[in-house]
């Protein structure tokens, strides 16, 4: 007999790969419902098609994963509560400007038992300070949430080629083994570690390294410099990690979530590419011309982390001691040139 059924909230690049590969899974496993709802942020086609009917008749979602059949049964639904109706596992996985709107319709819309998963890399930062995304939607809606994070370009996966995932949990052991069975394939590895902190802040914080790697990119500077920039990003991410919640485990950091994530994203991620062609522009082009012109409809997520990551440097006076993320944050708004991102000579003295 089926116990759960599982909603996916978002459908954009990953969210349309997440619905698949848990498609995948939902046909063959009896504990789960075969149908997977799939809540799309609607809009309508240059042919004056709705985007939701589209994926329906193709299943595909030709906007924002062209070329690749979603399988399974998974069903576009563009009615947010009615998407979730009767789910016992909902998949968050819209870009991270958008949640707050979301989880605020959701609110008192969710019963008990329901529990949730975050693929969301970002973070809010409100007055009240800093939350990850997966205690936002905890705190909105009152269910407890994992993470899914890992090294995850979603074409790659989209496309069934090898990769692993990272799950963090909180307590509930029995809760991380369902995401972990809900989300594995043959060609999609997922881990589980208890460390929900650790995750997320590896999925968020790569995004500001994966800004400097481009920039790097744009000054043609080659493959030592980019080495270079990200060892000290991926420092900045631990010590970051460690001032926000110092339970947060070393060993997270090697796992897919961690470096790997980082190397993936730094090579062929999208805040890399568009930092690039800012980079390339000389100041011509602003982050949003290039997000509109080159990503058509998706969402750069590094330059709002890298504001947001700022505001918490500035609030907590420790800007000194994260001298590539205050850079990056000072190259997206316009403060200092792409060019400063390898002028280190005054941080030379690291200990480690
Ligand atoms: N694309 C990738 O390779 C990966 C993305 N992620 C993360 O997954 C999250 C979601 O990203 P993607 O699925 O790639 O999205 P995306 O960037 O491809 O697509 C944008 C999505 O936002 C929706 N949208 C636009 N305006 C909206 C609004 N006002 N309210 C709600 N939704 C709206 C669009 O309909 C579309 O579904 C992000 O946090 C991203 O960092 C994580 C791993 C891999
Ligand atoms: O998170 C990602 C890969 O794991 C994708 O990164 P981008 O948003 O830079 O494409």
């Amino acid at each position: 007999m089926a116990e759960h059924r599982v909603a996916v909230i978002g459908s954009g690049n990953w969210g349309s790969v997440a619905a698949k590969l848990i498609a995948s899974n939902t046909i063959t496993m009896p504990s789960f419902h075969d149908e997977v709802r799939m809540w799309v942020h609607e809009e309508t086609l240059p042919d004056g098609s709705k985007l939701t009917d589209t994926i329906n008749a193709k299943n595909e979602n030709v906007r924002y994963l062209p070329g690749i059949k979603l399988g399974g049964d998974v069903i576009a639904d563009p009615d947010l509560e009615h998407a979730v109706e009767g789910a016992d596992m909902l998949v968050f996985v819209v870009p991270h400007q958008f949640v707050e709107d979301v989880c605020g319709k959701l609110v008192g819309k969710i019963g008990s038992g329901v529990e949730a998963i975050s693929l969301i890399k970002g973070m809010e930062v409100k007055t009240e300070g800093p939350s990850m995304i997966s205690k936002y939607i905890t705190k909105m809606l009152g269910t407890s949430c994992c993470v899914l994070m890992g090294a995850n370009i979603a074409q790659e996966i989209g496309m069934k080629r090898f990769s692993e995932a990272t799950i963090g949990y909180n307590q509930d052991k029995k809760v991380a083994r369902r995401w972990v069975e809900l989300f594995t394939t043959d060609y999609f590895i997922v881990s589980a570690v208890q460390d929900v902190e650790g995750v997320e802040l590896c999925g968020t914080l790569k995004n500001i390294v994966a800004l400097a790697a481009g920039f790097v990119d744009g000054l043609d500077m080659g493959s030592n410099t980019k080495s270079a920039i990200m060892r000290i990003g991926l420092r900045e991410m631990i010590a970051f990690s460690k001032l926000m919640f110092p339970s947060v485990k070393d060993n997270t950091f090697f796992e897919s979530c961690g470096v790997a994530d980082l190397i993936t994203t730094c090579i062929g991620g999208r805040n890399r590419k568009i930092a690039e062609a800012y980079t390339r522009s000389n100041g011509t082009r602003s982050f949003s011309d290039l997000e509109e012109e080159l990503l058509d409809g998706q969402k750069l997520q590094g330059v709002l982390t890298s504001n947001e990551v700022y505001d918490v440097l500035c609030h907590r006076k420790c800007k000194d001691q994260f001298p590539l993320f205050t850079k990056v944050h000072d190259i997206c708004t316009g403060e200092l040139l792409p060019s400063s991102i390898v002028e280190y000579s005054k941080f030379t003295n690291f200990e480690n």
